[in-house]
């Protein structure tokens, strides 16, 4: 559908209004290419790209070189290298050097862009286009440095933009809507817990950049045929601000929005154009106003992020969501070893911030089939310690073991991959993707293709009734819900132990046993081994086997329920004073008689 409305836009103008809507029309299509290409890259991961004119420049240059008639290449190119000189290849060759030439230079510029993430990644693209622009005005004998690169044959035509841009829209869409898209989107969200569902942040990025830089490359070659002559300087900050005001004020989150910003910034742009000149209306005369166009765009881009910080469209996609289509990138099923012990052994594990001993020397078991409580004071130590087994803290000393294999050093999405899943103490969900989307991420990471994803995250929805909830944006849930849709993303890694913090932090009596029973019943469907962090004493009492108490990042006691709550240094730890001090906890069981406390609870 949105294919059809950019085609028919695109001819309507291109033919209804003679040469110069023709001009136009085929412009915006190269445009919306370009711009596309950034969008895969910056609307999936969130890390703006300031760098895909330099993937222009370089498609540009190549194509240009390699299809350049060889009369003209002895006068434009005399100092050409000798393996290029005499050469003139169809624009098919041409076409896949240049998108072998993306490839190239994505998977360089990649690492440190994937590796870095968030504003240093930005910084990082902005740093590949000066470095492309200082290379193409160097290497004269293959540019012409800064002269005007000319004699490209202006191959690019309405039609064959109109090709390009509905390839790109295609592609744009599959990879948005498919694994690789659904996963890079996922760290845009949050990369910890994307993480946490098996997302490993490095190659979901350097997929997204590499694809991204091939289709700039492929857009650059079209701009180059449709310019016939260019130099560096058009493949620079022009350029790049004219594409991210683009992207930015459509949206940068949708497919649509691209389109949208597209359009309408190249809308502006021409009508800017027009009143730069100066415009005599008879009654009134415009004067000629030098960079009225790039003020225009300054205006446009900052009224959007103030007024639509999503841009126009926001989070709105038009056309069909792409279901059951096979996930581009497969993600291996963990191989689970075969191991006859099966429990998540923690021993003397440690960790020490700064002066702060915030873990010490802690060990215990969490044995499958089995509910194990985690308790402690605030600040005992109980975020880090799962940070410390999830692997987002590293431990100073000691090791996790997952049925019999040291997780210590392996990254969170490893961990998440052999068997564990969590939640978080503040509920960190993919906010701007759907109900179902949050899920399909974590079983991607299990599921060997998209449409078992999409089942399984579907099951697993209507067995923690969310069913109805599926294609609602996550961030519209209710609180109750929002936890529920955490447990449920970490369930759909079938993992072989589950750890909750504070699952029931902020919920209201009804909500804690509604979560009561919900716990009860996965533990009793899903064969694994919960470990709930709580300082709902109530609902850990009657929820747990077994119990482990830390306080100051050391374990002073462990066992039943029973013995806990009567544990004379569990009550000191929680009340601040020794039982003998006559403190009597208000609870029937009790009675309120002295030297019986036990921590409150009926
Ligand atoms: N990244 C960090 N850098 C420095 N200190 C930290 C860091 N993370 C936690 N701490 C400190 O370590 C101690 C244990 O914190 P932690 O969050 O693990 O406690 P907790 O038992 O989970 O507390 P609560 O029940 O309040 O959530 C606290 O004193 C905390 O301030």
């Amino acid at each position: 559908m949105l294919a059809a409305i950019v085609a028919v836009a695109a001819l309507v103008t291109g033919f209804a209004f003679g040469a110069n809507g023709e001009r136009i029309a085929t412009l915006f299509l190269i445009y919306l290419c370009a711009v596309l290409s950034i969008s895969v890259f910056t609307g999936g991961s969130g890390i703006t790209s300031f760098g895909h004119a330099a993937f222009m420049g370089i498609g540009a240059y190549v194509s240009g070189i390699l299809t350049m008639p060889k009369a003209l290449q002895v006068s434009a190119l005399p100092q050409l290298p000798a393996f290029l000189a005499g050469h003139e290849t169809g624009i098919v060759i041409a076409v896949l050097a240049v998108a072998a030439a993306g490839l190239i230079a994505g998977l360089i510029t990649g690492v440190p862009v994937a590796r870095l993430g968030g504003s240093s990644a930005s910084i990082a693209t902005l740093a590949l286009l000066i470095i492309v622009h200082v290379i193409l005005n160097g290497a004269r004998e293959i540019t012409r440095g800064s002269q005007t690169f000319y004699g490209v044959p202006r191959l690019t035509t309405l039609l064959t933009a109109l090709i390009f841009a509905m390839a790109f829209i295609l592609i744009a869409r599959l990879f948005r809507d498919t694994g690789p898209g659904l996963r890079l989107r996922a760290t845009r969200e949050n990369d910890v817990a994307a993480q946490a569902c098996g997302v490993s942040l490095f190659q979901v990025r350097y997929a997204g950049w590499i694809l991204s830089a091939v289709l700039g490359a492929l857009a650059g070659a079209l701009y180059g045929h449709f310019l016939g002559a260019f130099s560096p300087k058009d493949f620079y900050f022009d350029l790049t601000f004219l594409l991210i005001a683009m992207l930015i004020v459509g949206g940068m989150l949708t497919v649509t929005g691209a389109i949208v910003g597209t359009a309408l910034i190249t809308a502006v742009i021409q009508i800017l154009r027009l009143a730069e000149g100066g415009i005599d209306l008879g009654f009134v005369h415009i004067p000629v106003i030098f960079g009225l166009t790039q003020l225009g765009l300054g205006m446009a881009l900052l009224l959007t992020i103030w007024r639509r910080p999503l841009g126009i469209v926001g989070l709105q996609e038009l056309g069909p969501k792409l279901k059951a289509l096979v996930a581009l990138a497969p993600a291996e099923t963990p191989a689970k070893p075969a191991s006859s012990d099966k429990s998540l052994t923690v021993t003397t594990l440690s960790k020490r911030f700064g002066g702060l001993q915030a873990c010490d020397d802690l060990s215990f078991t969490i044995a499958r089939g089995k509910v194990t409580g985690l308790i402690g004071p605030n600040g005992a130590g109980k975020t880090t310690l799962v940070n410390l087994i999830c692997g987002q803290l590293k431990p100073d000393r000691g090791t996790v073991m997952i049925d019999g294999e040291n997780m210590v050093g392996r990254a969170p999405h490893l961990i998440a991959k052999a068997g564990l899943g969590r939640t978080f103490q503040a509920i960190k969900l993919f906010d701007r993707m759907t109900v179902l989307e949050n899920v399909t991420v974590a079983a991607l990471t299990i599921e060997s293709n998209l449409s078992a994803a999409r089942n399984a995250a579907e099951t697993l929805l209507v067995r923690l009734d969310l069913g109805k909830e599926a294609q609602r944006l996550a961030g519209t849930l209710a609180y109750g819900e929002r936890r529920r849709l955490e447990i449920a993303r970490a369930l759909a890694l079938k993992p072989r132990y589950l750890l909750l913090d504070e699952p029931a932090a902020g919920m209201n009596p009804v909500e804690t046993e509604a979560l009561k029973s919900m716990l009860d019943r996965i533990r009793h469907d899903f064969d694994l081994g919960l470990l709930v962090i709580e300082h709902d004493m109530h609902l850990i009492m009657r929820l747990c086997d077994h119990i482990v108490v830390i306080n100051k990042g050391q374990k002073i006691a462990e066992g039943a329920p029973a013995a806990i709550r009567r544990d004379p240094k569990v009550i000191e730890a929680y009340i601040g004073a020794a039982p003998e001090t006559e403190i009597i906890a208000p609870t029937p069981s009790t009675g309120g008689v002295k030297n019986e406390t036990a921590i409150g609870i009926a």
